[in-house]
């Protein structure tokens, strides 16, 4: 299995509360989805392996490179996409200037900044938006927005956080289908969701964060397999993941 990024024995506090404890965890080359109730701590690891946040506890590496010295971490972060849960932008930027912005800041030549912003937003269908002010966005094309800052520097490891909030079916479809595109074209992805029913149509590879903790690594048809008419949930997928979350945590 190749490996995109590995946490050893990740830890992070907020005070007294662990939103990570002793995470071990591999991200394997391809498509991640990690699941997991509010509060399981998946926006607290994606911070960490994106290098925003350095843990309390434990050691990440991404692409080979251990985020260790501040050059490690810069070159982490220019061969790395990130879609926050809340991105920041100029409501007076033009959607264009804002994903020119975002490219120019992972480094993109001034000469590729143009070709590189119109290609990303062509990419999640909001060509027709690209010389609307930012504050005129909908939630939904935003959230594209933010995906196509994310791709704009064509990254070999993207990881976005909770990016089909928002979306209208149509648009959730095309998403899949873009992160199989990209994915096909040698990106590799890890993406947070609420969205179990999106894991089957994209995920290579499910992990499910409960408490701080991995309480499932595989593929979905393995998590598929964990579920039983027992456990809560309208699809086979659903059923397992309430299963792996355990008497306590079922939903
Ligand atoms: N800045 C913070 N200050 C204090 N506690 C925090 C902070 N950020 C996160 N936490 C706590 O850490 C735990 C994990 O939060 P985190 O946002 O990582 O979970 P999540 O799985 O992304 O949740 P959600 O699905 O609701 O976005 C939660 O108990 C949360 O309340």
């Amino acid at each position: 299995m190749q490996v995109v990024a590995t946490g050893a024995d990740l830890g992070q506090r907020y005070g007294r509360i662990w939103a990570l404890q002793n995470l071990t965890i591999e991200i394997p080359t391809g498509v991640t989805v990690l699941l997991g109730p509010n509060g399981a701590g998946k926006t607290t690891l994606l911070d960490i392996v994106v290098t925003l946040r350095p843990p309390a506890a434990g050691a990440v590496s991404v692409l080979g490179v251990p985020a260790t010295t501040g050059s490690d971490v810069r070159e982490i972060r220019r061969r790395t996409g990130y879609l926050p849960q809340h991105f920041g932008y100029y409501r007076s930027f033009t959607l264009q200037e804002f994903v020119e912005y975002a490219a120019w800041l992972k480094g993109v030549p001034s000469r590729n900044l143009s070709a590189a912003a119109t290609d990303a937003i062509a990419r999640v269908d909001l060509a027709a938006r690209s010389r609307s002010k930012m504050g005129a966005l909908s939630g939904g094309m935003l959230r594209r927005a933010g995906i196509a800052q994310a791709i704009a520097h064509r990254p070999e490891f993207v990881v976005l956080d909770e990016p089909a909030v928002g979306l209208d079916p149509t648009q959730r479809i095309r998403f899949r289908a873009l992160i199989r595109q990209l994915a096909a074209d040698g990106a590799s992805f890890l993406v947070s969701t609420h969205m179990v029913e999106d894991v089957r149509a994209t995920a290579d590879h499910v992990v499910v964060l409960s408490d701080g903790r991995a309480v499932f690594t595989g593929t979905s048809d393995e998590l598929e397999q964990r579920g039983s008419d027992t456990d809560l949930g309208d699809t086979s997928l659903e059923r397992g993941y309430s299963n792996v979350l355990g008497p306590s945590r079922r939903t």
